[in-house]
């Protein structure tokens, strides 16, 4: 696909997002891979609800500017997906209410999720009685570091494909940008379905 008709495409998908109140006052950040040495994300700052192609710019996987633009202050966190994940396409990153919620609820460094059907809207899923996990990382502005652990982590473990960031929000990717969506809807209501039965669960009906 050209890189027109990818632009256009992550700016459509980041209205639909934006329309879903998950990505509120200027936060989030969006990308597509172009090909293995670069990829298009959105340049800092912008109103998600009105992104426009020429809110986008190219960086190689290293985050060096290819074209003119001042990147996502995350650009290290979807780099670093794309570099260590081959088949990867896109990666969405949101601030939505209840992922960053439940990320402060649950103390641990990893969510486990498990006995929901839509849980298999996630690839490789197949059944509700499997375990979801997925790592929480402590927000940081050094965004640098955060990729490190990032890619650390995953490369330990087999895990669900997205991550928290406590207190901020989700990471999440997938081979193209409609499974990568698939996934951040899946997601949010699974995040949904978890902050409720878990605030149930300690009987706490405020
Ligand atoms: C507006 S607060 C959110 C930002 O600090 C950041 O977390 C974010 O998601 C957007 O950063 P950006 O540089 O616009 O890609
Ligand atoms: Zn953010």
């Amino acid at each position: 696909m050209d890189v027109s008709t990818l632009a256009q495409q992550l700016c459509d998908v980041s209205r639909r997002i934006y329309q879903r109140d998950w990505s509120p006052a200027t936060s989030s950040n969006y990308s597509v891979r172009l090909d293995q040495q670069r990829c298009l994300i959105t340049t800092s700052g912008r109103d998600k609800g009105q992104l426009q192609v020429d809110q986008l710019m190219q960086v190689d996987l290293h985050n060096q500017a290819l074209t003119a633009g001042k990147p996502s202050a995350e650009t290290a966190l979807h780099t670093q997906l794309y570099r260590d994940i081959d088949g990867i396409g896109a990666v969405l990153h949101t601030h939505s209410q209840y992922a960053v919620m439940l990320s402060r609820m649950v103390g641990a460094d990893e969510l486990h999720i498990e006995g929901w059907e839509l849980q298999k809207a996630l690839a490789g899923q197949h059944t509700h009685e499997a375990t979801i996990h997925i790592p929480i990382f402590a927000n940081s502005q050094d965004i640098d570091l955060l990729a490190q652990q990032v890619s650390q982590r995953l490369d330990s473990q087999h895990h669900a494909p997205c991550y928290l960031i406590r207190g901020h929000g989700v990471y999440t990717w997938g081979q193209d940008l409609d499974e990568c969506f698939r996934h951040l809807e899946a997601l949010e209501h699974l995040f949904r379905y978890e902050f409720e039965w878990r605030r149930m669960a300690r009987g706490d009906q405020s």
